[in-house]
């Protein structure tokens, strides 16, 4: 063979071999661009130390208004153990997704926080019900139920009635609340009292004007006097910030009674990102700090792509 064939030879040789390694390079390029991608989609809670959940009202009433069962698919997805706020119709979908309720509804017809435990008008319906919510989270395994103070008129049908003064209000709640923690201890299974804000009047689920417990320090009170291990206290960073801020302390005051968490990013209720002022991290860092074991409920409201929302709080969160 002639040299000058040889060196062809060669080249061509070469040629191929830059051919295949090419196309193996962007082979593999594309694989990782791929595995990236997936990666995005499903990354969300890897550590595991805080127990996330997704508040089901949020994504099903906004956004893309997904149904349980999209929703149960994110929660999965982005490593979240639970959807809550979402009723025992259902949980069996839950159970299939391997995932809990982690604060069940109490049943009451419309918004729930209105008609409470701090007027007697509402005490046989809200105590039945609530009675009932704790049944079906203990026949189901799922740990709380959620309750609120209410309103302060005495009739919210007719607020022109007045109002009951704050004390009159408290000492309603600790009547009310007692006829249902003996049943909660029976089962096993927390009520957990949510405090709420007043402040922001801009939208019917970003603030609640006329709500009793609008007072971190009034809520933990009712909570201690009716003197139960099992009525805790739901502690939303985003309502508590509102209000009064100082989150860390708050957190470090009442680490004996929280029963269950809640973020948004603040102002507005929306996304846990940069253009709100709740530090998230450290947050959950205190959370771990205090021994807090329990669950936090992602509850904003999204305003932009509620998976790429939902994601960047579940990371937030994932300390
Ligand atoms: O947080 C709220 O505003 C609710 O009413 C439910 O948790």
């Amino acid at each position: 063979m002639a040299d000058s064939d040889t060196s062809q030879q060669r080249r061509l040789e070469r040629r191929r071999l830059f051919k295949h390694t090419a196309a193996a390079a962007a082979g593999v390029g594309f694989a990782v661009s791929r595995a990236s991608a997936e990666q995005a989609i499903t990354a969300g809670a890897t550590n595991g130390n805080i127990n996330q959940s997704v508040a089901f009202w949020c994504f099903n009433a906004a956004g893309d208004k997904w149904s349980a069962e999209k929703t149960c698919q994110v929660a999965k997805q982005l490593g979240c153990r639970s959807v809550e706020l979402i009723g025992p119709e259902h949980w069996d979908l839950l159970k299939k997704y391997g995932l809990v309720c982690a604060l069940s509804p109490n049943g009451m017809p419309t918004a729930p926080f209105i008609k409470a435990f701090n007027n007697p008008r509402y005490h046989d319906q809200v105590v039945t019900l609530t009675k009932k919510a704790i049944d079906d989270s203990s026949e189901a395994g799922f740990p709380s139920v959620i309750a609120f103070t209410g309103y302060l008129y005495r009739d919210t049908d007719n607020p022109n009635l007045g109002s009951m003064s704050r004390e009159e209000a408290a000492d309603h709640c600790v009547e009310g609340l007692k006829r249902v923690v003996g049943h909660a201890e029976k089962k096993g299974v927390n009520v957990c009292l949510e405090h709420l804000n007043t402040r922001d009047n801009t939208h019917p689920m970003k603030g609640h004007p006329g709500y009793h417990g609008d007072n971190l320090d009034e809520v933990a009170e009712i909570i201690r006097r009716v003197d139960s291990p099992n009525l805790k206290l739901l502690f939303d960073i985003y309502h508590v910030q509102v209000m009064h801020g100082d989150i860390q302390r708050r957190l470090d005051e009442n680490k004996d009674i929280i029963g269950h968490v809640h973020t948004a990013g603040c102002p507005g209720r929306g996304e846990l990102d940069d253009t709100q002022e709740v530090q998230y991290a450290p947050i959950m860092h205190k959370l771990l700090d205090i021994g807090y074991v329990g669950y936090v409920g992602q509850e904003f409201i999204p305003t932009r792509d509620p998976l790429a929302s939902l994601r960047q709080a579940v990371k937030t969160c994932d300390v």
